[in-house]
């Protein structure tokens, strides 16, 4: 059976650091048509935050993951689809390929291994935090985006490249290049998604689109339109 990621256009990213729209649940964030939830961000985590989005996801029908960020936030229940786990293949810091994953083993007992994946990130944006947090060398072009996607896939058999521009949007040329690298892998894309267009382009590119801060900002009609840019594009 093939991993369900597969089979997503979307996904949603929460960050439960920040706050919903006025008048606007979880739940209408879930019923956005939306593939998948991812629920984290890189700073400004604790569990109890963590945990309440869960609690509010969970009550709906959408695979629900937890993506923990640099404080390594995980909380665990039964009501998750699974955990996935960033690696950063371009950090300059190398506690953000192996250093927090062997601490978070270390101090866990309570890891899941069989809902446990892990994303390998190429970090594109460097004005954003995880950028600045993980150190990570931004100034790449396409044949370096695509090399690390080479080697993430056949030398670490990773089954997510993430290409993540968080914050802004991408080089579409860039992202391509990404995914003519993959053969199995599925890849992500994040950074700027905010309309229709924007969504389908990257969708084009892509295997899945991810969708951040407008979900906190512009709230989920918004949200819609690029489930339907994705989609299309798919
Ligand atoms: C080993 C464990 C359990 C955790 C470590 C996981 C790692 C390597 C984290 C590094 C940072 C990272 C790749 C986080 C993923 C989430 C992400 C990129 C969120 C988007 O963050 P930004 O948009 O940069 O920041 P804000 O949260 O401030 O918006
Ligand atoms: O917040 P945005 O820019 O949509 O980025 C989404 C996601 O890739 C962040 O990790
Ligand atoms: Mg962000």
């Amino acid at each position: 059976m093939s991993a369900p990621w597969t089979e997503w256009d979307h996904i949603v990213k929460i960050d439960p650091d920040k706050s919903l729209v006025d008048g606007e649940s979880y739940e209408d964030v879930c019923r956005t048509g939306t593939d998948a939830i991812e629920v984290g961000g890189t700073t400004g985590m604790t569990e109890e935050k963590m945990q309440a989005v869960v609690e509010a996801c969970s009550e709906h029908d959408v695979p629900l993951y937890i993506e923990p960020g640099v404080d390594a936030t995980v909380v665990h229940t039964d009501s998750l689809d699974g955990y996935l786990i960033p690696i950063v293949f371009n950090a300059g810091d190398v506690s953000w390929m192996t250093g927090a994953h062997k601490e978070w083993v270390r101090l866990d007992d309570g890891i899941d291994w069989a809902r446990t994946n892990t994303e390998a990130y190429i970090v594109l944006n460097p004005d954003s935090s995880v950028a600045t947090y993980t150190q990570a060398n931004c100034d790449l072009d396409a044949e370096d985006v695509a090399a690390y996607a080479t080697i993430a896939e056949r030398m670490f058999g990773q089954e997510i490249v993430y290409v993540e521009y968080s914050g802004t949007f991408g080089d579409p040329e860039i992202v391509a290049a990404a995914g003519d690298a993959l053969d199995d892998a599925t890849l992500f894309y994040g950074g700027g998604i905010h309309d229709y267009d924007s969504a389908h382009e990257m969708g084009e590119r892509a295997d899945t689109v991810v969708v951040g801060d407008l979900v906190h900002d512009e709230g989920v009609d918004a949200v819609r339109e690029t489930v339907r840019g994705a989609t299309d594009a798919n």
